[in-house]
């Protein structure tokens, strides 16, 4: 099995470290040819203005999109996960518009614009150390996206078939609980015989 990280910009060295930490072969990814042999891929957090504009710029979507297609695995974790969203708040684009929920940028606004809470994880943990950076959160989901997480109220993770969302960056803490859901997913992805490998 190998895992990449979407190394544009962002957070990336850390989750290679948990993916390693898991045993998982992890590489980082800039270029659209790298895709190809992965088994799943991580889209960091970060700016995801400045990311959506450099996916366009390296001519990554289409590849992003065949991943998709073959039924890999692809786990956004804050501006990753508004990449992923298919209706971003106030803005009439999505980027890769994937996943099917609709999601609000630097939602938890400013007083809070920094914190950490412990969250109850749907199949993954009853208390994860979840740190929140300027983070969006989801607004609404259509019925065929599982929430797997929520903060007073609002949804900060969930899972649509096999896209994961995080609002939270859950590499800034050595607890490997949701890689390890994610790389679960992806072994799950490799051993249907669906898969359209090529
Ligand atoms: N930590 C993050 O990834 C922040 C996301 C950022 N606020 C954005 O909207 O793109």
């Amino acid at each position: 099995m190998k895992i990449g990280v979407l190394a544009l910009q962002g957070a990336v060295q850390e989750h290679l470290h948990l993916l390693q930490k898991l045993g998982v072969e992890a590489i980082t990814v800039k270029r659209a040819e790298q895709l190809e042999d992965l088994d799943g891929l991580i889209l960091p957090g970060g700016e995801s203005t400045t990311m959506g504009k450099l996916l366009k710029k390296y001519d990554l979507i289409e590849s992003l999109y065949q991943m998709h297609e073959q039924g890999k695995p692809l786990f956004g974790t804050c501006a990753g996960m508004i990449l992923l969203a298919k209706e971003i708040e106030g803005q009439t684009e999505s980027h890769l518009g994937l996943m099917d929920v609709h999601v609000k940028r630097n939602a938890f606004g400013r007083q809070i614009a920094s914190f950490e809470a412990n969250l109850v994880i749907k199949e993954v943990a009853e208390d994860f150390p979840a740190v929140f950076i300027r983070a969006p959160y989801i607004a609404s989901v259509s019925p065929s996206v599982d929430i797997l997480a929520e903060v007073d109220g609002k949804v900060v993770m969930a899972r649509q078939g096999p896209l994961l969302a995080s609002a939270f960056h859950p590499e800034l803490t050595d607890d490997v609980r949701v890689h390890q859901y994610f790389v679960k997913m992806v072994q799950e992805s490799m051993a249907k015989p669906s898969r359209v490998r090529v």
